[in-house]
């Protein structure tokens, strides 16, 4: 044990055969003193370029670059070993994400004397990285999408009816929404069965997504054979012209039925509804009402439209 670790070359050799880069700067002079002969194997720059801290700097990405630079000194003054993670720069124009890790050699007084450390190349951990993060995105936005139809699904449409209300409030503006529900589902899945059933709701989804087109209208499938279209800045009229659109659109897409007592194609009955929400005014409260009048639509003899300002 002791012969080994009396030999300066054993250390030497084990340095340079690590994938980690071992590095020495002397603090009186912002000089390297050392650099392991690896650092050209992986950022293509020769072992003998790395002379001041000056060129460490140069060779970090631009926009790493200043807080970097700064946390190091920062951490180095007051004597603390640490680790900062940066893109460093390769001899031909590629980045490489690098780890340093650093220990700071102090004098008696406590003022650094050297600085040694470690790079290690973590580009393979930041890329996994990187796409854990994307994943987590798209797994995001599918909490937010009905899997079935692939319009909006009830947590978001409760979240924008959130947002939506607040700005119509803010703004005095109209907030219309329609509630739509397909007439005789259960008996059209009794004589086509569940899958085609399930194509259906596809196929009614596109048609009411295409009837409100504005950048901040929303169609959202609420549950089962329930849809909603929340209609921002949008006042009673239009909002009964987007209902009526609704209504033709599902008409000319006839798709058959066969089980509705009500038409040979696959028919909506709607509640429509607007406000311009005051502050007494209650978001639920809103939807019940439109909802009665979804209701009084089924009731009424369905595949129509009941609303008004609400
Ligand atoms: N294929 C399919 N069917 C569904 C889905 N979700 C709900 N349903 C069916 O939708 C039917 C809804 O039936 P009801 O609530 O009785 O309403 P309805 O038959 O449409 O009658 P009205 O609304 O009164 O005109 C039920 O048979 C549910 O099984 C789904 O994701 N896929």
């Amino acid at each position: 044990m002791n012969a080994f670790s009396n030999d300066p070359d054993v250390y030497r050799t084990l340095l340079e055969s690590t994938r980690a880069i071992p590095w020495k700067i002397e603090w009186a002079t912002m000089e390297f003193a050392y650099i392991g002969p690896q650092i050209e194997q992986v950022l293509g720059w020769r072992q003998d370029s790395w002379k001041t801290v000056g060129d460490w700097a140069s060779r970090i990405h631009e926009e790493d670059r200043q807080k970097t630079v700064d946390f190091c000194v920062a951490q180095s003054m007051q004597g603390a070993d640490h680790e900062a993670d940066y893109r460093a720069l390769t001899a031909d124009g590629e980045m490489v994400w690098i780890r340093d890790v650093v220990h700071v050699v102090r004098n008696p007084d406590g003022s650094p004397q050297a600085l040694v450390g470690f790079m290690f190349d973590i580009s393979e951990r930041k890329k996994a990285e990187d796409k854990i993060l994307q994943l987590q995105k798209e797994l995001e936005a599918l909490s937010y999408q009905d899997a079935l139809t692939m319009v909006a699904n009830r947590r978001m449409f409760d979240t924008i009816l959130e947002m939506e209300w607040t700005k119509a409030r803010v703004t005095a503006q109209p907030l219309s929404l329609v509630l739509l529900d397909i007439d005789f589902f259960k008996a059209y899945n009794d004589r086509h069965g569940h899958p085609q059933g399930d194509a259906c709701l596809r196929q009614v989804a596109r048609v009411l997504d295409a009837s409100a087109s504005r950048t901040r209208d929303l169609c959202a499938r609420l549950g089962g054979e329930e849809f909603a279209l929340l209609l921002p800045a949008t006042g009673v009229l239009a909002a009964q012209e987007v209902a009526r659109r609704c209504r033709k659109l599902l008409a000319q897409a006839a798709i058959p039925h066969g089980g509705s007592a009500v038409s040979e194609w696959v028919s909506c009955s709607m509640g429509v509804g607007t406000v311009v929400p005051g502050v007494h005014d209650n978001v639920r409260a809103f939807i019940e009402t439109v909802d009665r009048r979804l209701y009084e639509a089924k009731h009424g003899g369905r595949d129509r439209i009941v609303g008004g300002p609400a």
